[in-house]
């Protein structure tokens, strides 16, 4: 269970101090999804580094399974716009890293390891470095980094953004798949409608300066196979845009 109540944080640049984020209330059930959609600089990515552990000065309760935020004591997976590989290190290195630092034995990880890499269909490109990968190839290995992990929390801040759509469908599909089978709890940002509906139990959409939450909506699409091609995604799609519109020209 991820919960945050009444956060606010303030950045101070110079003399001046002003709030990124405020009043900032949510909670999230294990094992499910939130989208977090919203237009650019409303604090989105404020909000993951400071569930990520990064950003620790705040004011308000943030707590995952009702612990404050400690990620040397929690596991935190946190999924950076650039994927975040490490380029002089190998795909199956890449994969483990996270691992290594929290000083896992190699034979805790390995079974669980292999699996992943035929999940997300990395079979053969373990030698590789991230250079030699296309985006989808980078992607997934920075997914199977994060679920390796079996994190608390998955962050991810607009994780499929540098793909194009038919990769985009295709990664967020793999995404779906493997979240089903490790239901680890997910934040994703992003500034794409039909992943938030697609990808997002929860959908919460954030207004600008400062940034707050002016909606929560839960989703009954998520989830529903072939949603994609259901007249009622598309409507939904459409309802949730106009209110984004109505609510970002107040
Ligand atoms: N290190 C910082 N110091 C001062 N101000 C910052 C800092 N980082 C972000 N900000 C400001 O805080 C606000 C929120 O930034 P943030 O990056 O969280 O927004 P965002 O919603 O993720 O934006 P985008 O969609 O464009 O990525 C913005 O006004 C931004 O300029």
């Amino acid at each position: 269970m991820i919960r945050i109540q009444d956060l606010t944080m303030s950045y101070e640049t110079g003399s001046t101090r002003y709030d990124a984020l405020r009043d900032i209330n949510l909670e999230l059930a294990a094992g499910e999804t939130c989208a977090i959609i919203g237009p650019s600089g409303c604090g989105k990515s404020t909000l993951l580094k400071i569930l990520a552990g990064i950003i620790t000065d705040f004011t308000g309760t943030v707590a995952i399974n009702e612990q404050p935020v400690r990620p040397k004591q929690q596991i935190i997976g946190f999924i950076p716009q650039n994927y975040g590989l490490l380029p002089w290190k190998n795909v199956y290195e890449n994969i483990c890293l996270g691992f290594k630092i929290k000083h896992k034995k190699q034979d805790e990880y390995e079974t669980d390891l292999n699996s992943l890499v035929q999940l997300l269909g990395l079979g053969g490109l373990e030698a590789r470095y991230p250079g030699e990968l296309s985006g989808g190839q980078q992607q997934r290995v920075a997914l199977a980094r994060a679920f390796l992990l079996k994190p608390d929390l998955l962050l991810m801040d607009e994780p499929f953004s540098a793909l194009d759509a038919m990769t985009r469908e295709e990664i967020q599909n793999v995404f779906l798949h493997v979240w089903r089978k490790h239901s680890v709890s997910t934040i994703l940002v992003t500034h794409h409608m039909e992943e938030a509906v697609y990808l997002g139990r929860k959908i919460v959409i954030m207004a600008a300066a400062p940034g707050k939450i002016s909606q929560i909506v839960d989703n009954p699409l998520f989830g529903v196979d072939g949603v994609r091609d259901n007249k009622d995604f598309f409507q939904l799609c459409v309802a949730l845009r106009k209110m984004i519109k109505e609510d970002w020209s107040k």
